[in-house]
């Protein structure tokens, strides 16, 4: 059984020997953590013997289009190239237990909440009809327990399945060997350049307390200025420059390949995101806040990201315009599992 890896930046399975991962891997060059990338492998979709089977059946494209979204068999380049429109769903973090005790938390590394849990299965439900073919998120548990949780509620059942290339072995031992299984999964990519904003002296420090011995415009500017870091940390710019580099280098290649990708993050890693996505400036991005759990949904077309979904909004139905390609997966997938 001949294994593939995944190539990341490449975003697609090549035969072992062929992708040469480890040049793929940056170079760390700060503070904190981990490498990113892996193995995963990729075979053409054959068998059709159920619904989930067939929804996922029709393209020739493997699984760089969902095959729900790609009605023809035949997808040659130009149909392809008109298909390029994809989702992307940005995610905070829920509620985590240094949220709740008011604690700046940056690169400290602490789960959700039970409030944190149900925030991330609550933006599940939401997202539960879009489209969603990677997933990226920090190194930090926060970020990786709102993303499996979410996926919980997601009516495509695929399985998020982590990657791991922190060396060859891991890479190795985490290989999967049936074609089925890996069609059913969704390679999940942790990189520590998601990770929120390192908070410097401050990590661990109760927000209320800081305020009171520093005074609160002080804490105010470390919290929300754009280039005025906290004591040895980030500021919201040294963020963006990890941050938005990774979105552009490795996140962006998939959504031009017509892949549906979701990131779940950070306050300030994705305020740094939304910033370059929505063309803000500096001063506007000033009163960007995010709430913990509330999925934004834009979609990628033509070099362009349209934003789609308020980070507020009651339900589904009031927070996503959906596109016509979008309607259409909900409808397949509507007419599939119903
Ligand atoms: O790191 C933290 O403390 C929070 O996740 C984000 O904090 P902020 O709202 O102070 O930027």
């Amino acid at each position: 059984m001949a294994a593939a890896v995944f190539h990341q930046s490449l975003g697609t399975f090549l035969p072992h020997g062929q992708a040469n991962v480890a040049s793929n891997v940056p170079k760390l060059n700060s503070k904190c953590f981990k490498v990113e990338v892996g193995i995963f492998r990729k075979k053409s979709p054959r068998s059709r013997n159920t619904s989930i089977r067939a929804i996922q059946s029709s393209s020739s494209q493997t699984s760089v289009v969902d095959p729900i979204l790609s009605p023809s068999i035949n997808t040659s380049d130009d149909s392809q190239k008109k298909q390029n429109e994809a989702a992307l769903i940005l995610i905070r973090h829920g509620e985590s237990l240094w949220n709740e005790k008011n604690l700046f938390t940056g690169c400290v590394d602490v789960p959700l909440t039970r409030k944190g849990v149900e925030e991330a299965i609550e933006a599940g439900k939401r997202i539960s009809n879009i489209p969603v073919d990677m997933i990226y998120t920090s190194s930090l548990i926060r970020a990786q327990m709102t993303a499996m949780l979410a996926m919980t509620q997601h009516r495509r059942k695929k399985v998020p399945v982590i990657i791991h290339n922190e060396t060859e072995q891991a890479r190795v031992w985490s290989q999967i060997f049936s074609e089925e299984t890996k069609k059913q999964s969704i390679p999940v990519i942790a990189s520590w350049r998601l990770n929120e904003r390192m908070y410097g002296e401050l990590q661990g420090l109760n927000k209320q307390e800081t305020a009171d011995r520093y005074g609160k415009e002080q804490v105010h500017e470390w919290r929300r200025s754009y280039d005025i870091p906290p004591p040895n940390g980030e500021s919201l710019e040294m963020c963006a420059e990890r941050a938005v580099a990774y979105f552009k280098d490795q996140i962006v290649p998939q959504l031009q390949s017509g892949k549906n990708v979701m990131i779940a993050a950070h306050g300030n890693s994705l305020r740094s995101i939304i910033m370059y996505l929505d063309k803000l400036t500096s001063q506007e991005v000033i009163s960007l806040e995010l709430s913990t759990g509330i999925p934004m949904l834009y979609i990628f077309k033509e070099g362009n990201f349209i934003r789609r979904g308020s980070p507020a909004g009651p339900s589904e139905a009031g927070v996503y315009a959906y596109t016509r390609r979008l309607a259409l997966y909900r409808q397949k997938l509507d007419e599939m599992l119903n």
